[in-house]
């Protein structure tokens, strides 16, 4: 039997067997085995499965990959807010490898991705549905294009297929501890009361990937599922932005309805509308920040910032400056929404914010 009917199998087990307490141990090992599968038919095999035209080069300051069905907009959107050309046509699978385009948006240069359409089927080899979930896989940001104008089920199907190959979209990685061990079986606990899972369902589970010995310590309520993705090494946790497309299509009323779900965006790529407010959510989206430095006794140079993520110490600043300023490092000034006043004096590990400007004093 090959890997996908494996797979299917299992599935079918698992939605013939009634969820209750007698077949909780059976059902998570029936889900540890699928994830199993799923993990191997995601290994690279044989070469012309790898894909010519989607080993893109990965530059600038963060990388975005649009991800849709096929005649979504993906392309026109690509051409619209970078200076590449992707050819945008009425028929579908118009585009057959990755075009990468640069946004430039407040000096920073963001990669953007466009790719061929997917469909449902994609992880298990359909179109060229694995190259394009290899290459999302990359991403700092999944951008998911729909068509505003199709049904809603299309999210739900996108969402499926990515979350079938290990890509888990706006969720954080589960709060379990995990380390295996040379000898001494598992050893299990827990900060809270668990409700999901129990010691020998972790137990059961662990053995199916021929772990025997191992610690974990549950943090928080999760379920098997979350146990199997924190022991399956190769899951990705990403930010998603839900766009909608061809707004121009659909009544006024619809457009509000959409815009108002959580993570969406709505657009239209022809009419050009809504694009500066993608610009400005992507930015949000990978928690880019600009930092401007500033010599004594000269006004900041803001014609040249930093380019950095939300949450970077002055530390990180001085890194990003000069590989050996840490070490010289004194104290730094900083003006702007940080600090209390401006300027304040501050250490090494005080948290910069977007648009602050900074001044490093050396030893
Ligand atoms: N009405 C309307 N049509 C649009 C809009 N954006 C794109 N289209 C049309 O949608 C069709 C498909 O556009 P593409 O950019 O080729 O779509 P794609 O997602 O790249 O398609 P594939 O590469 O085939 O997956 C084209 O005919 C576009 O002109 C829009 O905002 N409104
Ligand atoms: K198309
Ligand atoms: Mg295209």
């Amino acid at each position: 039997m090959g890997i996908l009917e494996k797979i299917s199998e299992i599935e079918k087990e698992i939605s013939r067997t009634q969820k209750n307490k007698a077949t909780e141990y059976h059902l998570g090992l029936l889900k540890a085995k699928l994830a199993k599968y799923r993990s191997q038919l995601l290994e690279p095999s044989k070469k012309s499965e790898k894909g010519e035209g989607f080993d893109v080069l990965k530059s600038g300051d963060a990388r975005v990959a649009l991800i849709g069905f096929p005649s979504v907009g993906k392309s026109t959107l690509l051409s619209t807010l970078t200076k590449t050309e992707s050819e945008a046509a009425s028929y579908e699978f118009t585009t057959l490898t990755c075009i990468p385009g640069v946004i430039e948006y407040n000096g920073a240069n963001i990669q953007l991705l466009d790719l061929p359409g997917i469909i449902e089927g994609a992880a298990q080899g359909k179109g060229r549905g694995r190259q394009v979930i290899a290459v999302a896989r990359t991403a700092d940001l999944v951008l998911m294009m729909l068509d505003a104008t199709k049904k809603d089920v299309h999210r739900e199907l996108l969402e499926k297929e990515l979350e079938s190959v290990g890509i888990r979209l706006n969720k954080r990685k589960p709060n379990i501890y995990f380390k295996l061990k040379k000898g001494g079986g598992l050893s299990f606990n827990s900060t809270c009361p668990l409700t999901k899972v129990d010691e020998k369902l972790v137990q059961m589970i662990l053995h199916e990937y021929k772990m025997f010995n191992a610690e974990v310590l549950f943090r928080e309520d999760c379920s098997a599922d979350e146990l199997i993705d924190v022991i399956c090494a190769n899951r990705v946790y990403l930010p998603c932005v839900y766009v909608y497309n061809k707004i121009d299509q659909i009544s006024i009323e619809e457009v509000d309805r959409i815009a108002h779900q959580e993570n969406s965006i709505v657009v239209s790529c022809n009419m050009k509308l809504n694009l500066d407010y993608l610009l400005l959510s992507l930015w949000e989206y990978l928690n880019l920040i600009r930092v401007y430095t500033k010599k004594p006794g000269q006004p900041p140079d803001f014609s040249d910032g930093l380019i950095l993520r939300r949450g970077v110490t002055v530390e990180h600043v001085c890194h990003a400056i000069h590989r050996t300023l840490a070490q010289d490092f004194k104290y730094a000034l900083v003006w702007g929404t940080s600090t209390k006043y401006s300027p304040q004096r501050v250490g090494a590990s005080h948290i910069m914010q977007d648009e602050d400007v900074i001044q490093i004093v050396k030893k």
